[in-house]
């Protein structure tokens, strides 16, 4: 899985909390995380005991794994209360965890709406409020928000998801601008198409990854470990003065027609 091939001084014995830990794009980033020597503790609904096993016959530690529904704020608050009473004061948050679930306007009820809010951008604005508290203790920190160029891209057929993913963007300025003075950094990443095996198995058909590759400049897929680099740069003093910024990792896909 991930072979990055830079190291970050910094982030060795760094708390790490990452939501959406254990798949996707959000294993390879406690992988990341763990091969840099950070303690990583990660949240997601199912279970990834087997997952967090995994990592520790690999990498020789385990990362913390704590099973939570990120739209139950209470139980999200409490799981990074838990990693930072296990790791240390929380340093570096990666809200991660999302959904794509595809869907046309005309279909999408209040339910549905305030389901797509909820695990798009509100467990986002309370991960960052809870992961604030533990960085004010520690004097410093780095959020990470992954968003998508999916909005950018004018794309059809997840409307919640892209209003979601625009809002990430300016809650993220706004974060960073009133936490700046506690040396607070807040970014956010947005991935292109990144190929992840889910990816490919709901929506990855030849035609629409042959329009995609034909809207990057550089005519490769993603993968995870595209994002990987991205993460640990954003949330290393590689970047400490870098905030308030969308960072987007695409392949330059043109995002304007
Ligand atoms: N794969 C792609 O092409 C792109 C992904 N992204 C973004 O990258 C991030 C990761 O995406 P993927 O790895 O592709 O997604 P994924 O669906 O493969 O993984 C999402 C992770 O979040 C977890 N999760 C979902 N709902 C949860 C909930 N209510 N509570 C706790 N955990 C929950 C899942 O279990 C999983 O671990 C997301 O923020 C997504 O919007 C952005 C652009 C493109
Ligand atoms: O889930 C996402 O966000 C994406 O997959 C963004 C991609 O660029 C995309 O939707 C390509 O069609």
């Amino acid at each position: 899985m991930a072979d990055t091939t830079a190291t970050f001084h910094d982030l060795t014995g760094a708390s790490v909390f990452i939501t959406g830990g254990g798949s996707g794009i959000g294993a390879d980033l406690t992988e990341g995380f763990l091969k840099q020597g950070a303690k990583v503790a990660f949240v997601q609904r199912s279970d990834a005991s087997g997952f967090a096993e995994g990592m520790a016959e690999k990498h020789g530690v385990k990362p913390l794994f704590i099973q939570c529904d990120v739209t139950d704020i209470p139980k999200l608050q409490a799981a990074i209360e838990q990693a930072s009473a296990a790791h240390g004061p929380v340093t570096v948050m990666v809200n991660n965890a999302a959904n794509d679930q595809r869907h046309a306007t005309l279909d999408v009820d209040e339910a549905f709406w305030d389901w797509s809010q909820d695990i798009n951008l509100k467990s986002y604005f309370f991960g960052c409020q809870a992961a604030i508290r533990q960085m004010q203790q520690a004097g410093h920190g780095s959020i990470i928000n992954i968003s998508s160029i999916s909005y950018m891209m004018g794309n059809a057929g997840y409307p919640a998801y892209t209003t979601a993913n625009a809002g990430i963007n300016g809650m993220t300025r706004s974060l960073a601008r009133e936490f700046g003075p506690d040396k607070i950094r807040v970014n956010a990443l947005a991935p292109g198409w990144v190929l992840t095996q889910k990816q490919l198995d709901m929506w990855a058909d030849p035609e629409a990854l042959a329009a995609h590759l034909e809207r990057q400049c550089l005519k490769e897929h993603l993968v995870p470990q595209d994002m990987v680099d991205a993460v640990l740069f954003l949330a290393s003093n590689a970047s400490r003065m870098m905030t308030g910024q969308m960072m987007v990792v695409d392949g330059g896909v043109v995002t304007t027609g």
